[in-house]
């Protein structure tokens, strides 16, 4: 039977199917991530550049040899790679936990495609179950979190996280996010959020979803 890990290597496997040739590209964070870079590495794409979204990806980049580029230095990116933790069947998602949210929801703005690659456990009807990251200023935490108690949320501090960016991360559980997009504007109005994980603004374009019997690509409904 087909593990989770097994699943997440396909998903990025075919994703390179997606990649162009001869285009700068951006890249996400985690476990299904390096599976990508790893195949991209392996392959014959012939990208010009990667804009990396954390530390952890910048490393995998240069072990396998990809250029990396800032996005400063870039106009634009024809395409973004990366996992989520839960994505539903508009293709919004909750991201961030490797937490690397703020960086990957820059990156994504700045890319005309955004491909979703997952395996099935991460496709779900309703999104919320994941606690929400929520990277706060670290001396406005309490601030935050007493505003995130009032959206219904209960904040937890992720102990001994830093973000590259050099903030907390709180996750959030028992959220509503029935409406995606309002529940991200109203978080990312609290005074002290840098950024929250909920991906409705910008929404990924095309999931590749790997299920036991096989990868299948999924477009918005
Ligand atoms: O948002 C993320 C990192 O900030 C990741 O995409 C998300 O946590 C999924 O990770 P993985 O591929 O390891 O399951």
């Amino acid at each position: 039977m087909a593990t989770q890990d097994d699943l997440k290597r396909m998903a990025a496997h075919k994703a390179l199917e997606l990649v162009p040739h001869g285009e700068y590209i951006g890249v996400g964070t985690g476990s299904t991530v390096k599976y990508f870079i790893e195949a991209l590495a392996a392959s014959a794409k012939d990208i010009k550049g990667a804009v990396s979204t954390s530390s952890s990806t910048s490393a995998l980049l240069r072990q396998h040899g990809i250029a990396e580029v800032g996005l400063n230095e870039v106009n634009g990116l024809a395409l973004y790679v990366d996992g989520a933790d839960e994505i539903n069947h508009s293709l919004q998602m909750i991201k961030g936990g490797g937490g690397a949210l703020l960086n990957e929801k820059i990156v994504a703005s700045a890319s005309r495609q955004f491909v979703c690659i997952a395996d099935e456990s991460k496709y779900v009807a309703r999104l919320g179950k994941f606690p929400l990251p929520v990277e706060v200023i670290e001396h406005a935490r309490s601030l935050v979190s007493r505003q995130l108690l009032k959206l219904g949320g209960e904040p937890e501090l992720r102990i001994g996280v830093k973000t590259d960016n050099g903030h907390q991360i709180v996750d959030v559980s028992g959220l509503n996010l029935d409406q995606p997009m309002s529940m991200e504007d109203a978080i990312n109005h609290i005074p002290g959020v840098v950024e929250n994980g909920i991906f409705a603004r910008r929404p990924a374009d095309v999931l590749v979803l790997a299920r036991a019997g096989g990868v299948e690509l999924v477009y918005a409904k």
